[in-house]
């Protein structure tokens, strides 16, 4: 039943990208400049959840990659390493420059510094999730050293833009920038049609359940790729030579559900608590969670950065709003109610 598994896995960057011609054209011609050892300006990519951006960022560096001898690229998941240590240290640790540096006493400045020493090839830095970040400068500080290109992964523009401090805005701004939208059915069909064909078997799906597939997952392709997998396996396992409606259905059940733990374990613990005082007092407003947030923490974060939060577990949808900017009130999505499989 599956031909090759690693296709159908989330981190996957297939051979082709569907339907995002023009943005990875973008995206390699701001790159181009370091083909001929020049610096290359930084790239901002935006975009709803599943909406392919870090396939997209992932699929033109690997490109650049078997083009040019002289590159090497670097990924940081800036949710998981949302300090600027962590973030600077991981970069670091790529490029095979964090023997001696000691997690608790080497200073920011230093890590800094060996990232300027570096002498080795160009890098192109993809910062996934930048609007993750507690402290945005590492930006700045790659921003300013030339042997780096950045690519910045984020939801929403604005939401990066409110992070940040006025001469990164406008150095920001003056990037270029990359969006996208959510897929249509039919782009998502292409996706996942691509992923059957080199993942499983020759008739194990029909295309009649592969268009349900991309139906319910609602524009979202890392919800589409999770059905299919989650089908497959559960197909495989119970030894049938094709994917039933039944199993269908309770795949795409599942599959919410793991993309949905997966976002809760992704949560920092102060995104944790606002995430627990919401599902504790929900609907409930910003500035009622910003007080019952600041009581459960020994530093609370600002009004900004708590909003911040709320609108990134929206974008993940851990979170509903209701209301407009001024009566606004969040509680916890009801998984139910999410759009099924016909
Ligand atoms: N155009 C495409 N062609 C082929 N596969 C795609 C395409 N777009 C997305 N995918 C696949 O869909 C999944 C989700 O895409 P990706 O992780 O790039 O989304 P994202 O926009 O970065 O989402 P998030 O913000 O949640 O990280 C991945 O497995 C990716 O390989």
């Amino acid at each position: 039943m599956i031909r090759d598994a690693r296709v159908l896995r989330a981190g996957f960057v297939p051979r082709e990208v569907e339907h995002r011609d023009a943005e990875v054209n973008h995206l390699s011609s701001v790159l181009e400049p370091i083909t001929n050892e020049e610096p290359a300006d930084t790239a901002i990519v935006t975009g709803p959840s599943g909406a392919g951006k870090t396939c997209v960022s992932q699929f033109v560096t690997e490109r650049l990659r078997e083009e040019v001898l002289d590159v090497e690229t670097t990924y940081v998941n800036c949710w998981r390493n949302y300090t600027r240590f962590r973030t600077l240290y991981q970069i670091l640790d790529d490029l095979g420059a964090t023997i001696d540096i000691h997690r608790q006493s080497t200073p920011h400045d230093e890590l800094v510094d060996r990232l300027q020493q570096h002498n080795g090839p160009r890098t192109v830095v993809i910062l996934d999730e930048v609007d993750q970040l507690e402290d945005p400068s590492v930006i700045y500080d790659l921003h300013s050293l030339p042997q780096f290109a950045i690519i910045c992964i984020a939801n929403k523009e604005e939401e990066l833009f409110s992070r940040v401090d006025d001469r990164l805005v406008s150095r920001l701004r003056s990037s270029e920038h990359v969006r996208m939208d959510k897929y249509h059915d039919e782009q998502l069909y292409d996706i996942l049609s691509a992923r059957a064909k080199w993942g499983l078997d020759d008739d194990v799906i029909t295309n009649d359940q592969l268009y349900r597939i991309a139906d319910a997952a609602a524009g979202d392709a890392r919800l589409a790729i999770g059905i299919l997998r989650t089908a497959a396996g559960k197909a495989d396992r119970e030894n049938h030579e094709r994917i039933t409606d039944d199993i269908l259905l309770d795949a795409a059940e599942d599959a919410r559900a793991q993309i949905k733990q997966k976002s809760l374990d992704s949560l920092t613990p102060h995104q944790r608590v606002v995430y627990d005082v919401v599902r504790e007092h929900g609907p409930v407003g910003p500035s009622e969670i910003h007080e019952r947030y600041s009581e459960e923490v020994d530093d609370p974060r600002t009004k900004r950065t708590i909003r911040s939060y709320l609108s990134k577990m929206e974008q993940y949808n851990l979170l509903e709003a209701e209301g407009t900017s001024r009566d606004r009130e969040y509680s916890l999505v009801d998984s139910a109610a999410a759009s099924p499989m016909q």
